[in-house]
């Protein structure tokens, strides 16, 4: 199996996607056949919403918006011509970001986010995306997203000069 887009990204300490904050969600995001990406994530009981049996919607957001963003970086390298992380590094932040909570996500078992890039233009790349149970059973999806990424420069990083306390030794 390739390496998650996310083990190929250096130098991210992001709170959902970030290998390097060790108190953060860690998800993969892999290609699959059809062009799409694809994440699986197993919710953590303490993610809930009021009720205890479905996910909060905030953590939702964040798993939408990371492996939307990591896409449309790894989508950037593949246009350029490079291995992700190979070379100047290609930066994508979250500008835009709107979901449709369709239905109740369960807490208690494995979901899985399936992303598509749908538009590039200039320094902008919109992206769909639909959480849905793990099996792709056809049936409503939990979310619907869609999101604006936005290509930035290296120096929107500059406030990575802040130590790193999310990332233990
Ligand atoms: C960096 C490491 C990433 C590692 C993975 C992280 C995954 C998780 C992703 C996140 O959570 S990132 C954190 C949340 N996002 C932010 O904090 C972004 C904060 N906003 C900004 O820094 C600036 O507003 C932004 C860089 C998005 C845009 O700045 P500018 O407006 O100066 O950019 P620019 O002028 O270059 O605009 C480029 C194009 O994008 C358009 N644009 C800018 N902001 C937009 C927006 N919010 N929505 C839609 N379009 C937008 C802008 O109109 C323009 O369109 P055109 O090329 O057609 O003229």
């Amino acid at each position: 199996m390739k390496p998650a887009f996310q083990d190929l990204i250096p130098h991210n300490h992001c709170f959902g996607c970030g290998p390097q904050n060790s108190e953060g969600l860690k998800l993969k995001s892999y290609w699959r056949d059809d062009g799409s990406s694809e994440c699986v994530y197993l919710p953590q009981p303490h993610q809930c919403a009021g009720p205890t049996g479905f996910v909060n919607g905030g953590i939702i957001a964040t798993l939408i918006d990371c492996h939307c963003i990591c896409t449309a970086m790894a989508h950037a390298y593949a246009l350029a011509g490079r291995e992700i992380g190979q070379g100047q590094p290609i930066w994508y932040v979250t500008g835009e970001l709107n979901i449709q909570y369709l239905a109740p996500t369960p807490i208690d078992e494995a979901i899985k986010l399936v992303a598509k890039v749908e538009n590039v233009s200039g320094k902008k790349m919109t992206l769909s995306c639909e959480l849905m149970n793990v099996t792709e059973a056809p049936s409503t999806p939990y979310a619907r997203a869609t999101i604006m990424a936005i290509q930035v420069p290296s120096n929107w990083l500059k406030h990575a000069d802040i130590p790193a306390m999310c990332e233990k030794s």
